[in-house]
């Protein structure tokens, strides 16, 4: 067992309350104990006999140490981009014109599809790192431009198996076959959704967590939504859900009444919407990021007041945001949605790993994984000021990151 003691924190963020020179004992890859350091424990039982006998002390020397982030939504899996189609976008063409142009997500999907498996996962290995440089220990991380069962499948394994490299943020590995019908399936949509079924029980055996559909106009129905989050649960997959991200009403109640870990995006959510999450338990996953894309927000106040657990995520996509940072996330969900700065610490931190249900991370608790960032700030109100704050220190698991 290794011991180590991080010492001499000015402002620790423990995920509820502040705590000023404050010290953490790590024990292997877990938190062993947080405090004031005046109130630092002789002998940790356990864990060191005598506290002079830890294995490392490392002193911080000040500045504002939180949990490592999380961010709750991203599409990380793909190559190519869509620069010349977001060029396209900003002179004010439609979705209808950008896809008539041979745009849209089909072209993602024609360019993942060519990529051998090693650049793509190289390309994706590059993206993951970002994560973890900025300070983000843990990312949802979807599937959904292949939309073959074996290309699903092999980016399910890619996605499981770098998160054990070095320099890699943990990995909560979504199935997402239900992004769109893929093009060799117009005209016949439900032989797609029984493919996506049956394909539920292999992505699980092969390290999937959760299943998502995109419950959006022109994407997937609620009653096909059913259909394959039903399927997904059967085969012990978290069911997740695109909600409520355009003006079509009615995903986010479906969502509740599915029982779905989280519903995501919610730009044009409702009053009824948010009850409904409320009584159902389910996460919020809000994206400031292609919220401020889209030009609507999200109903956060509502989803707060009404005792909804909201989370954070970059929705970072091929044809969206580029965000790769949850510290730039937190900028605009204070600047642009209005929640206060520990709202929104909370929501990327405990908020992230409630919509992850990983009770393991996201707070400073004894007996949680030591994924643990010192800023370059002396005080949590930098996150609004600096859009992208950037870390001096990461840690995963107790292991210090080389950044
Ligand atoms: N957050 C949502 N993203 C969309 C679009 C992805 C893309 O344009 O590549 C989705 O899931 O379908």
């Amino acid at each position: 067992m290794t011991a180590r003691l991080l010492t001499s924190i000015g402002r620790l963020w423990t995920g509820s309350e502040i705590i000023s020179n404050a010290a953490i004992l790590i024990s292997d890859d877990r938190i062993a104990w947080v405090g004031p350091s005046a109130e630092l424990p002789r002998s940790v039982p356990g864990v060191v006999d005598d506290i002079v006998d830890v294995d490392l002390v490392e002193n911080l020397g000040g500045g504002l140490v939180t949990p490592g982030l999380i961010d709750a939504h991203t599409h990380p899996v793909y190559a190519g981009n869509r620069y010349a189609e977001l060029a396209m976008r900003s002179t004010g063409l439609s979705d209808a014109e950008i896809s008539a142009a041979g745009g849209g997500i089909s072209s993602t999907i024609t360019v993942t599809r060519g990529t051998d498996p090693w650049t793509l996962c190289n390309h994706v290995r590059e993206r993951l790192a970002c994560w973890l440089q900025s300070g983000t220990t843990t990312i949802e991380a979807k599937t959904g431009y292949h939309l073959t069962r074996d290309g699903e499948l092999a980016d399910v394994r890619m996605l499981r198996s770098l998160e054990n490299e070095q320099g890699m943020p943990r990995v909560h590995v979504t199935f997402y076959a239900a992004q769109t019908v893929p093009p060799e399936y117009f005209g016949r949509r439900s032989d797609y959704i029984d493919a996506v079924c049956s394909w539920c029980a292999d992505a699980a055996a092969v390290g999937a967590n959760s299943v998502d559909v995109n419950c959006e106009d022109g994407r997937f129905t609620e009653e096909e939504a059913r259909w394959i989050l039903n399927a997904g649960r059967r085969a012990g997959l978290l069911p997740r859900m695109h909600a409520s991200g355009n003006h079509r009403g009615g995903a986010a109640r479906v969502a509740a009444e599915l029982g779905c870990a989280s519903a995501d995006l919610l730009h044009a959510a409702t009053d009824e919407d948010v009850a409904a999450l409320s009584r159902g338990g389910v996460a919020a996953v809000v994206t400031p990021g292609s919220a401020l894309q889209a030009g609507t927000r999200p109903p956060v106040r509502a989803l707060l007041d009404k005792g909804v657990p909201v989370a954070l995520g970059s929705d970072h996509t091929p044809g969206g945001v580029g965000i790769t940072s949850m510290p730039l996330v937190i900028s605009l969900a204070v600047n642009y949605l209005g929640m206060s700065i520990a709202e929104a610490l909370r929501a990327a931190t405990l908020g992230g790993a409630y919509a992850l249900r990983a009770p393991d991370r996201g707070a400073m608790v004894r007996g949680r994984l030591a994924d643990i960032v010192l800023w370059d700030a002396d005080h949590e109100g930098a996150f609004a000021w600096n859009y992208g704050l950037s870390p001096r220190r990461v840690w995963r698991g107790g292991d210090p990151v080389a950044l």
